[in-house]
């Protein structure tokens, strides 16, 4: 887009005397010279004065010295000139510039009465420069209709006392802001018209809102300034190409001195806010004239509406209309000073095109046009060289008898054909590959986004921001949403380019066999085949990363997530419970959670049911849980390899054994490297190479307590954790393993007996050993096996409200007691009564011992990192389900009391390894995902 500077154009217009002025017989002060000078303030035309038979040159000494000066303008018009002749010699070419894209702007200048609103409107005898101009506007549409679309829309505005006021419909006062585009007036709809003849109604309407009072100068004096736009918008059919244009007609208010109008009151302020304005604009005109960089445009609102016109991108004509009146001198003179200093504005004017509405296919068509047009002159050109070459050596070869040397010529041609083909292929490969994976990437991510929206609207803090946060969300998926369509029209054009060049390729290979050369160009095409698969090897493999990548952190997160509600839950359970809030309705939601998540193991563990599992699930599904269970190797992932078409691949075992399920590829001229089978092979080298078949180790985590007696008898129980890998290929169905594996779980116990008290412990002490002695040594042995110990009988400090960790975890370790859950109800009611520092009282009669504190060991937990503890919170949860489980059939089958619970002897348990029977362990060890079923 060119830009190009040049200065305003300026004319003046010499009006007839008016009737009032000939009443008066004023002298004339304006002489046209030509077209384009005239003289201002000349000798008069007088009768020759002689005295004494000698011509007198100064008839009177007391008249005042005449101007007489020449002025220079574009163009000045006399007074015999009408409407037309200005429209014709100024609007005319200003039509045409406004046609062909550039913004154009005319404005009238001069004091009240000087022609201003004539020249403009003109009267139903005489239209003005505005109706004919339109006129024209509109005629150079018809002509252009075939080829351009119009759309013409219109405003009629107008500045009085500095308020901007819409002439067209009644509406307040506008406000004036500006943007890249300019000063644009705020909230001013535009009128649609379609021909000259509704643009006089529209004008007869504006002027009939416009501001006008009689002044002494002028009975119709417009006291307002009135700008008329023209906004036409065009859209070149064949190329699409959008240009926007506008074209002002400015008809100021008289920009006479107050006094020549004699305005009082009301008219004096008008008169003072169309000197501010017409002050402003000639400041602005003076400043611009000295080439000044600050203009002070914001000096008043007909500046800032003018500012375009006079300092911008606009081809602008100013129309300085004056009487020849010697009644009006001073004005005169002004005015003519003033079109003087705007002859040197210089404006840079340049089309306005719009680029960004060049409709993207007709580029892309250009763009895809100029590159085969390329394509095919490289291969002529090639061809031509061959042919000289050819010529050029068949003569001597024939002399020397040499053919080899034509053979190398032509092997060289060939040679690079074949590469330049080659090529074109990588790059609308590498490209084609680059948008589908990108575009998988976007939904995949589309697809996570819809699901943490749809947890948002589940779980909120605060309901007032949801709407906030949801809007937020849905805005990330549209730009997500958008982005995907935005680069359809790329994807296809490559998608085409490639398909181009493999059937280039396919043609090039037919050519070569023809040749003498082929065995050894067959090798070299064979090579050239291998480098393109390795390319689309690489970008796979990319694709894959990034998928594999993005997944994992969304499971990483999903995680936490699963962990950290499964916590909440487990707590507000407890807590409804215990406050005897649990309904039915929750409860039923609890259980099918717990349903739900026992479900999932048999997908989640790598055992031959979970396999068979996995082999029906459908591949070829794109769905979230597709996406998330086969990352690594999903259709999304492997798409994209044969063009449109879809090869779905499964996962077939631990190894990442993989079959392919179904393959609707279409005919991929390049059989070869579109072969599914081939594809898979190459799949699989590469999740050998990248291991992201592997399958993930699992981790298993040992919790244990160790209880310490401290000084005054008191007992701290501190637990720590630790994590290590295990390896999760055990034998099948060795028992020795699955005890080894169940050995390296220690599951945190607190074992509460509120009927075995101290008395009747004592009875089943050795002999001289006193109930402490016991205690302590209890303790020491559950230290390494239980890792708690019996603290029944006592009062315990098990947390403050600074340790909300030592809370959840004791309201675990408690469940995972034999404590039947009416216990447990009363034990948290109790607690719950000591406010701030939550002592637990089991036994009735309970000794007062010092109190066993649990609280200051999760610092330990804490140095570990928060997604082991909240590992071992799920440990813990899923022992205590489990348990519960047990505890319901247990005690319906037994019909045991549920108040009363009775311990085993802890050595017992020991050997059994906390576990109550082997379904117990066999239970847990599949839970805790180290045992195969
Ligand atoms: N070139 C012209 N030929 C014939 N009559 C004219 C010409 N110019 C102006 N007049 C007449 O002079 C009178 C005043 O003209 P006009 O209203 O256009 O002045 P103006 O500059 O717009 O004044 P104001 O600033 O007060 O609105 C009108 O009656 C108009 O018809």
């Amino acid at each position: 887009m060119s830009s190009d500077s040049r200065k305003i154009r300026v004319a003046v217009r010499v009006r007839p005397f008016n009737e009032r002025e000939l009443e008066q017989n004023p002298r004339n002060i304006i002489k046209v010279l030509d077209k384009s000078t005239l003289m201002f303030d000349p000798d008069e035309d007088e009768d020759e004065f002689f005295f004494h038979g000698v011509k007198q040159t100064h008839r009177d000494i007391t008249k005042r010295v005449k101007k007489k000066l020449t002025m220079e303008y574009d163009d000045v018009f006399d007074n015999a000139a009408s409407n037309v002749d200005i429209y014709e010699v100024c609007m005319k070419p200003l039509v045409q510039s406004v046609m062909n894209g550039y913004n154009c702007s005319v404005f009238v200048y001069g004091a009240t009465g000087a022609g201003k609103t004539h020249t403009m409107l003109g009267n139903d005898g005489c239209p003005g420069i505005t109706y004919l101009t339109m006129k024209e506007l509109f005629h150079q549409i018809e002509s252009l209709s075939e080829l351009r679309k119009f759309d013409i829309g219109i405003s009629y505005l107008e500045v009085y006392n500095e308020l901007v006021m819409n002439l067209l419909t009644k509406s307040g006062p506008l406000k004036l802001r500006e943007d890249s585009n300019g000063v644009v007036v705020s909230g001013l709809v535009l009128k649609q018209i379609h021909n000259a003849g509704e643009l006089l109604e529209l004008l007869a309407l504006g002027n009939r809102n416009r501001t006008q009072h009689p002044t002494d100068a002028n009975a119709e004096s417009s006291r307002s300034h009135a700008i008329f736009q023209v906004h036409i918008r065009m859209v070149e059919k064949k190329t699409g190409q959008k240009r926007t244009v506008k074209l002002s007609m400015i008809d100021l208010a008289g920009s006479e001195r107050a006094a020549s109008t004699k305005g009082i009151g009301l008219r004096f302020k008008e008169g003072a806010n169309i000197n501010k304005s017409l002050l402003a604009l000639g400041n602005c005109i003076n400043k611009l004239a000295d080439g000044l960089k600050h203009i002070p445009y914001r000096d008043s609102n007909l500046t800032r509406i003018l500012k375009d016109s006079l300092g911008g991108n606009c081809q602008t004509l100013m129309i300085a209309n004056i009487s020849p009146s010697s009644l009006t001198y001073d004005d005169t003179y002004n005015t003519l000073k003033y079109a003087s200093r705007a002859k040197k504005i210089r404006t840079t004017v340049r089309q306005n095109i719009v680029p960004s509405n060049v409709p993207k296919e007709f580029l892309v068509k250009k763009v895809n046009e100029q590159a085969e047009e390329i394509e095919r002159l490289k291969a002529k050109v090639a061809d031509l060289e061959e042919q000289l070459r050819r010529k050029a050596t068949a003569p001597s070869a024939a002399e020397e008898g040499s053919p080899p040397a034509l053979n190398e010529t032509l092997l060289n041609t060939w040679i690079s054909r074949i590469d330049s083909c080659y090529n074109s292929m990588r790059q609308a490969l590498q490209h084609l590959m680059a948008l589908k994976s990108k575009e998988k990437l976007i939904n995949m991510r589309v697809k996570l986004k819809e699901q943490a929206e749809n947890i948002a609207r589940i779980v909120t803090l605060d309901g007032s921001h949801l709407d906030e946060d949801i809007a937020k969300m849905e805005a990330s998926i549209d730009r997500c949403g958008k982005q995907v369509t935005n680069q359809q029209a790329d994807k296809s054009r490559w998608q085409e380019r490639y398909r181009q060049s493999l059937r280039n390729r396919n043609a090039l290979r037919e050519e070569v066999m023809q040749t003498e050369l082929a065995t050894v160009l067959k090798n070299y095409l064979g090579g050239k085949d291998a480098e393109i698969e390795a390319v689309r090897s690489t970008l796979w493999k990319d694709h894959v990363l990034q998928m594999s990548f993005t997944y994992d952190q969304e499971n990483k997160l999903w995680h936490n997530i699963m962990m950290l509600s499964g916590d909440i839950i487990q707590q507000n359970y407890l807590l409804l419970r215990s406050m005897d809030r649990l309904d039915n309705v929750t409860l039923d939601k609890l259980k099918r959670l717990v349903k739900l998540n026992q479900r999932q193991r048999g997908v989640t563990f790598f055992d031959d049911d979970c396999q068979q599992g996995r082999a029906d699930i459908d591949l070829s599904s794109d769905s979230m849980d597709d996406i998330a269970n086969l990352s690594d190797c999903s259709a999304d992932a492997v798409d994209f390899l044969s063009g449109d078409s879809t090869v779905a691949l499964a996962i077939g075992g631990v190894a990442g054994k993989r079959t392919k399920v179904n393959d609707s590829s279409e005919s991929d001229p390049d059989t070869e490297t579109s072969n599914p089978l081939k594809q898979a092979t190459t799949i699989k080298d590469h999740a050998v190479e990248m291991n992201v078949f592997k399958k993930p180790k699992m981790v298993s985590r040992t919790l244990s307590f160790k209880t310490t007696a401290t000084g005054g008898g008191g007992t701290v129980v501190r637990p720590t954790m630790s994590s290590r890998r295990t390896p999760t290929k055990l034998g099948h169905g060795s028992k020795a393993s699955a005890v080894a594996a169940s050995n390296r779980l220690k599951v945190p116990r607190l074992v509460v007996s509120s009927a075995v008290g101290a008395a009747n412990r004592k009875k089943l002490l050795p002999a001289g050993e006193t109930v402490e002695q016991d205690e302590n040594r209890l303790l020491d042995t559950s230290d390494e096996s239980n890792g708690i110990g019996n603290i029944a009988n006592s009062t315990f400090d098990l947390c403050t409200n600074k340790d909300p960790e030592t809370e959840s975890l004791f309201s675990n370790v408690l469940v995972e007691s034999n404590v039947a859950p009416q216990v447990l109800e009363k034990v948290l009611r109790r607690a719950s009564m000591k406010g701030g520092k939550m002592t637990l009282s089991v036994s009735k009669d309970s000794r007062k011992k010092s109190p066993k504190r649990i609280g200051k060991s999760p610092r330990s937990i804490n140095r570990s990192n928060s997604r082991t503890n909240a590992s071992a919170n799920s440990v813990i949860n899923r022992y205590r389900m489990m348990k519960a489980k047990d505890a319901a059939g247990g005690s319906s089958g037994s019909g045991s009391s549920s108040t009363t619970v009775a311990i085993k002897p802890i050595t017992a348990r020991i050997a059994n390894n906390n576990f109550e029977n082997d379904g117990d362990r066999n239970r847990h060890n599949r839970l805790m995902g180290i045992m195969k079923k």
